[in-house]
């Protein structure tokens, strides 16, 4: 990109450069021009930061540090300075938070919707097979979740060329990191401050980052509506979490800022297999596990198939959704975050049956990217014919699992040469392409420049008893980074680090 900026040691503040596109984009300062001994200085500085503050991931390297905390810790991946990114996408991004969120809980109440729009994947994946059974089991005994909780969050890049928002995916489940990236903020506030004389740059320009403070006070609302002050959080684990710290923060900010008059709002953590172990249905519904009431069941496992290697994490699942605790996510909220219904939800008139608000409307379909099934047979061939403008996605969470560039054209051939309902099994979606930007990268304590794009995630939540809305708002965000070149962009995928923004 060619822009000027002061010399490095004094690197000013907003800069306009052009992007390699000819697109002019603001560019807070440029990472690659700061004066290496500076730089060595700034990157000890943040590592030191990080290893104080509990930003914090299990080095894959240890063998037990995904079980035994406090063992095999390295510090999270993170970029070195904040991401700048346009202060109206930001607005525009917070505001929409809270109708995503009524709109999943409209959705979820709609069975026979979830239930179509998923009924030709259902016979060609397994996993999404097994959780539409789950979930028609409970239209079959007309459960209902009076009280409804949902920590979602929505992720977005921005697409250079239109400068359009637009969203990747809405995870309704585990979504996950925000605790580290609430750090990250922290982290690159402190940086700022502490650097100003050279980087010129302002920390307030950072947003307030409370994600897992309010994500706490959620499950701690929700704890109280099923009042029964004896009753526990449930945190639903994988067997080895080296993103535990991230958990840990949650659950610690519940136990220690949200105690309820005497009451203290503990967390129990436990595997599938666990719970199927050591769970029961009291006759009036009720969960026990482990000699202890279960309030809240808090997913952060169970979204993907890897986390159900037999009928024991299945009998676990369906347990919990026949019981009258409050899942985060409950089935139905789980089935209205799959990309099978993001997709459904772009088609025309769709949206009108779920939200009654105009401007929601306008609001929430101004963000969707392009978004087909593969039996639109115009857009399969020209995604056979232009692969790298498009992304292929199966019904799967957690990253890693999407097809790009020429694998598209592969895939989609195949799947047309075999005729198998296998086309069902994924949905086609534009590729977006953010601007990019220098950064430098720091992953176990080594420092790479790079030029990235990024992908702001929104988190928000939703609480609802009955008729009651008691918290429906938009809970901070985690910015995610990556190397331009790489299509995934997941931290506990290995391919992005943390980041947060610089509004601009
Ligand atoms: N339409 C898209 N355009 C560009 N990159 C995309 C698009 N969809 C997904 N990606 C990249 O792939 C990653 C994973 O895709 P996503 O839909 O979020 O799946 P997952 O549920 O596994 O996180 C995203 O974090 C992003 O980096
Ligand atoms: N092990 C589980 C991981 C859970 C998980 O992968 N969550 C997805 C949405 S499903 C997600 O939010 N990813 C954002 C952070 C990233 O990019 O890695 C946990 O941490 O509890
Ligand atoms: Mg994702």
């Amino acid at each position: 990109a060619n822009f000027s900026i002061a010399q490095a040691s004094k690197c000013s503040g907003v800069e306009e450069m052009e992007t390699h596109q000819g697109n002019s984009m603001s560019l807070i300062v440029d990472p690659h021009k700061i004066d290496p001994q500076l730089l060595q200085k700034m990157e000890y500085d943040a590592l030191v930061w990080s290893s104080l503050h509990g930003l914090l991931v299990g080095d894959r390297n240890s063998q037990i540090s995904g079980t035994v905390p406090g063992v095999g810790m390295v510090h999270a991946p993170f970029s070195l300075l904040p991401m700048p990114f346009p202060e109206s996408h930001w607005k525009q991004a917070c505001q929409i938070a809270p109708i995503f969120n009524e709109l999943v809980d409209r959705v979820s109440l709609d069975g026979k919707f979830l239930q179509d729009s998923l009924s030709r994947t259902k016979k060609v994946d397994a996993f999404t097979y097994r959780l539409l059974g789950i979930h028609s089991k409970m239209l079959d005994a007309k459960k209902i979740e009076e009280i409804r909780l949902g920590l979602h969050r929505s992720d977005y890049m921005l697409d250079e060329q239109t400068k359009l928002l637009l969203q990747i995916e809405l995870n309704t489940i585990s979504s996950s990191s925000f605790a580290l990236g609430c750090l990250v903020s922290e982290l690159h506030r402190s940086l700022l401050h502490q650097y100003k004389q050279y980087l010129a740059l302002n920390p307030e320009r950072i947003p307030q980052n409370n994600a897992f403070t309010q994500f706490a006070e959620a499950l701690s609302k929700a704890w109280s509506e099923y009042n029964n002050p004896r009753a526990v959080v449930m945190v639903v684990v994988q067997t080895e979490e080296r993103n535990m710290y991230d958990q840990h923060w949650l659950c610690t900010t519940l136990k220690e800022r949200y105690p309820f008059e005497t009451y203290q709002v503990t967390s129990i953590k436990k595997t599938l297999a666990e719970i199927d172990a050591l769970g029961e249905l009291l006759p009036d519904g009720t969960l026990v596990v482990d000699g202890e009431v279960v309030a809240v069941v808090y997913f952060r496992a169970g979204y993907g198939p890897r986390d159900y290697p037999s009928e024991s994490e299945w009998r676990a699942r369906l347990l919990m959704e026949q019981s009258s605790a409050i899942k985060c996510p409950s089935i139905a909220y789980h089935l209205a975050g799959t990309k099978k219904i993001q997709q459904e939800l772009a088609k025309p008139n769709v949206l009108e049956r779920f939200l009654e608000n105009k401007d929601d409307i306008v609001n929430i379909r101004k963000c969707f990217a392009g978004l087909w099934s593969l039996e639109d047979s115009n857009i399969v061939n020209d995604a056979i014919e232009k692969p790298g403008l498009y992304v292929m996605k199966p019904q799967r969470e957690g990253g890693g699992n999407n097809i790009y560039g020429d694998d598209v054209r592969e895939t989609l051939l195949r799947i047309e040469k075999e005729g198998s309902e296998e086309n069902a099994a994924y949905i086609l979606m534009q590729r977006i392409f953010p601007a990019l930007f220098p950064a430098i990268l720091v992953r176990q304590g080594i420092s790479q420049k790079h030029h990235v794009v990024s992908e702001l995630g929104i988190n928000a939540a939703y609480l609802r008893n009955k008729t009651k809305v008691i918290i429906n708002e938009e809970c901070g965000y985690l910015m995610r980074t990556k190397v331009s070149s790489s299509d995934e962009g997941g931290v506990i995928a290995g391919t992005g680090v943390l980041d947060s923004i610089y509004l601009v």
